[in-house]
């Protein structure tokens, strides 16, 4: 066999290295390879390539595919303003994603603050002599603000029961007059613009009518809605406020109007905001480290924190929550605040404590109203749900805030419905003509008669359940406002029992696809511990939906 004559050169270089590296050496040509032995060399290496090149398009096909069919879970959380879609995904966020949690704590402090200072003036409002003789056009003024306290009045207006005088109330409005200028002061902060995204306060009139829902939003594009309302002004008032003593006539959200002109709104917003940066640990401080140390200096040290105004007003809060007359006069008023949202007048001096860092139980009962939707992502890394991306949607429940879920419709997988059913004795803060069973009613059936939805899993969480007991013991009778439940007992087990029926039927009655199970939780969703064991049903129960429902397309 002729030996090859004329080889190039092996590059020093390559020489070189064939010294050092063995691999390299080992795939070096033999020193004397004849032709044919080269030939059939680099025969055996292309072939050598070709099934190598072949398992890589193999393996990148499987990986492809892997992909594009990879467990994502989409999930819309619905259900009317206060029903608890927020509350429910702090608890994902709790259970999936702890550490992101609890970093945001402090920034909950903010909110927590308001939602306090917010009870205080309710009261405040309450107790005003004048208010007595409000009309009866005027019976759910006070009531706007927040649903959670409105009780249906059966015909008869507080103002007709209203009698108790509270002796020491210019006193108390006195003496709590710094948190007015507090309330403006927080709500300024949480709306305060971000650099990177762009807050102003929507004007009034697009609050109350808002745009009917166009999917051209985004320049044109066909897209999500991007909601602009942020948070809500008061509509300028001449009236003085109870506790500022003073007519807010400007366009600041100055939520202090009371009565009059001026209607004090919930706090909203809006999801776009960065407004737990606001508030975040070091964002004020001037040597932001560790919260829990007492030789570091945190945000009790700065004379402008929030936290000094409530400390200082401390025991004038107190003393006026414990005052009886003051308790007498918001019952006569069916004002019941500890059933309301963000109550924390039970816990004053923890709140109002200058070192105070929320707990988990506190952000759960915090209350800041959605406007645009919070989406939220999380995988969970074991079980058998393992490697599953998980996104799931919060939106506002308010009814001008409903028109933005259509878009959602499209590609989620699940809904998680929730409808408070110890609200059967309130009305909602939008039309306090219409029962809040009797909206979460209605909502429920356009929810599942929807045909755009028909394969989409549906879960029903009757929340609020802890209230709904408490409400039950304390002999508010289902009956007095709900006729259908005729003369059935009035315990907690025979009244979920009836909504539990009364939510089924209907879903089974209009639902266009009659194969769908429907399943139903009796939920507390700032109870931790039973949500995350219902957390974990249900994501089994979405899994396993979306598996069937996979199969059937
Ligand atoms: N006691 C009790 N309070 C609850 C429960 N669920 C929610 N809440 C409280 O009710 C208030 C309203 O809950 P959110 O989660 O903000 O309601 P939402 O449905 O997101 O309301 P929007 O954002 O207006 O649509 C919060 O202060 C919650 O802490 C519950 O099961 N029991
Ligand atoms: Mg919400």
């Amino acid at each position: 066999m002729a030996k090859s004559k004329g080889q190039p050169a092996e590059p020093a270089l390559r020489r070189r290295r064939s010294l050092s590296d063995p691999l390299a050496a080992a795939l070096l040509p033999p020193p004397n390879e004849t032709l044919d032995e080269r030939e059939s060399r680099l025969k055996a290496a292309t072939d050598a390539k070709m099934v190598s090149d072949g398992i890589d398009e193999m393996i990148r096909h499987e990986r492809n595919h892997r992909k594009k069919n990879r467990a994502e879970v989409q999930v819309l959380l619905l259900g009317q303003s206060e029903s608890g879609k927020s509350t429910c995904l702090k608890q994902f966020q709790l259970l999936h994603t702890p550490a992101a949690f609890h970093a945001e704590r402090i920034a909950w402090r903010a909110v927590i603050y308001l939602n306090l200072v917010r009870s205080v003036r309710r009261i405040l409002d309450a107790l005003q002599p004048e208010m007595d003789t409000v009309d009866e056009h005027d019976e759910h003024d006070d009531s706007l603000e927040t649903a959670s306290v409105i009780i249906s009045s059966n015909g008869r207006p507080p103002s007709a029961i209203s009698g108790t005088k509270v002796p020491n109330y210019e006193g108390y409005r006195r003496k709590l007059q710094p948190l007015v200028e507090l309330e403006d002061r927080l709500i300024r902060l949480l709306s305060s613009p971000d650099e990177d995204e762009a807050t102003h306060f929507g004007p009034w009139e697009s609050f109350a009518a808002p745009e009917p829902y166009s999917p051209y939003t985004n320049n044109g594009q066909i897209g999500r809605p991007t909601p602009t309302i942020l948070i809500p002004p008061t509509k300028p008032s001449s009236t003085p406020s109870p506790l500022n003593g003073h007519a807010s006539s400007t366009a600041t959200p100055s939520p202090t109007g009371s009565n009059g002109g001026g209607k004090a709104k919930e706090v909203t917003v809006h999801t776009s905001t960065n407004w737990k940066k606001a508030f975040s640990l070091g964002s004020r401080s001037k040597s932001p480290k560790s919260a829990h140390s007492g030789e570091i200096e945190g945000w009790w040290e700065d004379p402008d924190d929030p936290v000094h105004t409530l400390h200082a007003c401390a025991p004038s809060m107190q003393e006026m929550w414990r005052d009886q007359n003051v308790r007498e006069r918001l019952r006569e008023k069916r004002i019941r605040l500890e059933e309301s949202s963000g109550f924390y007048l039970d816990e004053i001096p923890r709140i109002t404590a200058k070192k105070y860092i929320p707990t988990d139980a506190d952000v759960l009962k915090a209350r800041l109203k959605t406007m645009g939707v919070v989406e939220h992502t999380f995988s969970i890394s074991s079980g058998s749900n393992r490697g599953v991306q998980w996104k799931i949607y919060d939106v506002g429940g308010a009814r001008n805030q409903r028109q933005a879920w259509a878009p959602y419709f499209e590609d989620i997988n699940a809904i998680i419905f929730l409808a408070p059913i110890s609200a059967f004795d309130q009305v909602l803060a939008e039309d306090p003509h219409v029962n809040r069973v009797e909206d979460s009613l209605q909502l429920w059936q356009a929810v599942v008669s929807n045909k755009l939805l028909a394969k989409v899993n549906i879960v029903l969480f009757l929340n609020k359940c802890d209230l709904l007991q408490a409400k039950l013991d304390a002999g508010v009778r289902l009956n007095h406002h709900m006729i259908s439940y005729g003369d059935r007992p009035n315990d907690y087990d025979s009244v979920s029992k009836y909504f539990r029926n009364k939510f089924g039927a209907l879903h089974h009655a209009v639902t266009p696809n009659k194969e769908r199970e429907l399943y139903i939780h009796l939920t507390a969703v700032t109870d931790t511990r039973r949500t995350a064991t219902i957390i974990s049903n249900v994501r089994d129960i979405i899994i396993k939906g979306n598996l069937k429902t996979m199969k059937l397309v």
